[in-house]
């Protein structure tokens, strides 16, 4: 039989105001890559497609309503995962996060489970810390708000 990679799916999403300004959230300390900044979001959960996760994340992580229709795929960017206390299998794993962009939202976005939420312009991203593939990830993002004020 065919042997087929089973990635460690992870959807992010850089919500995006009127000004560009994007929103990362700092984890809390306790958890993996604790006092980062990272875009919110979480893994995907079997039954569920990317959008649908990011959905849920959303709605757990920030309070807020969203819905698929509104994501707008950025990339994505892909390692190793970190092996995991609770997940032994996580060290052999593959690790994809899928980057949207989200203009629309219902609510205001709090920090629920990670230690705060705040809004940063695109180009100061990378000056701040995060976990390894943020950084491609924000780049991909800057990129692709580039496109987006050129009309393209
Ligand atoms: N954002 C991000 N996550 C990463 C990177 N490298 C890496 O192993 N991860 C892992 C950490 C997390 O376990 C996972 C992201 O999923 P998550 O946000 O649901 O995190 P978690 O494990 O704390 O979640 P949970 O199941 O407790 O809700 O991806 C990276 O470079 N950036």
């Amino acid at each position: 039989m065919e042997k087929l990679l089973t990635p460690l799916l992870v959807t992010a999403v850089a919500l995006v105001r009127p000004d560009d300004r994007v929103l990362l959230q700092k984890r809390d300390f306790s958890a993996v890559h604790g006092g980062l900044w990272e875009f919110p979001g979480g893994k995907v959960e079997v039954g569920e497609t990317p959008e649908d996760a990011a959905v849920r994340e959303l709605e757990e992580e920030l309070g807020i309503g969203i819905s698929a229709e509104a994501l707008d795929p950025v990339g994505f960017a892909s390692s190793s995962a970190l092996p995991s206390s609770t997940d032994q299998s996580r060290h052999q794993r593959t690790l994809v996060i899928l980057l949207y962009a989200c203009r629309l939202w219902q609510g205001e976005p709090q920090a629920r489970e990670a230690e705060a939420v705040a809004w940063y312009r695109p180009e100061t991203i990378a000056r701040l810390s995060m976990p390894p593939l943020d950084y491609p990830l924000s780049e991909a993002l800057i990129r692709h708000l580039r496109a987006d004020s050129s009309g393209n």
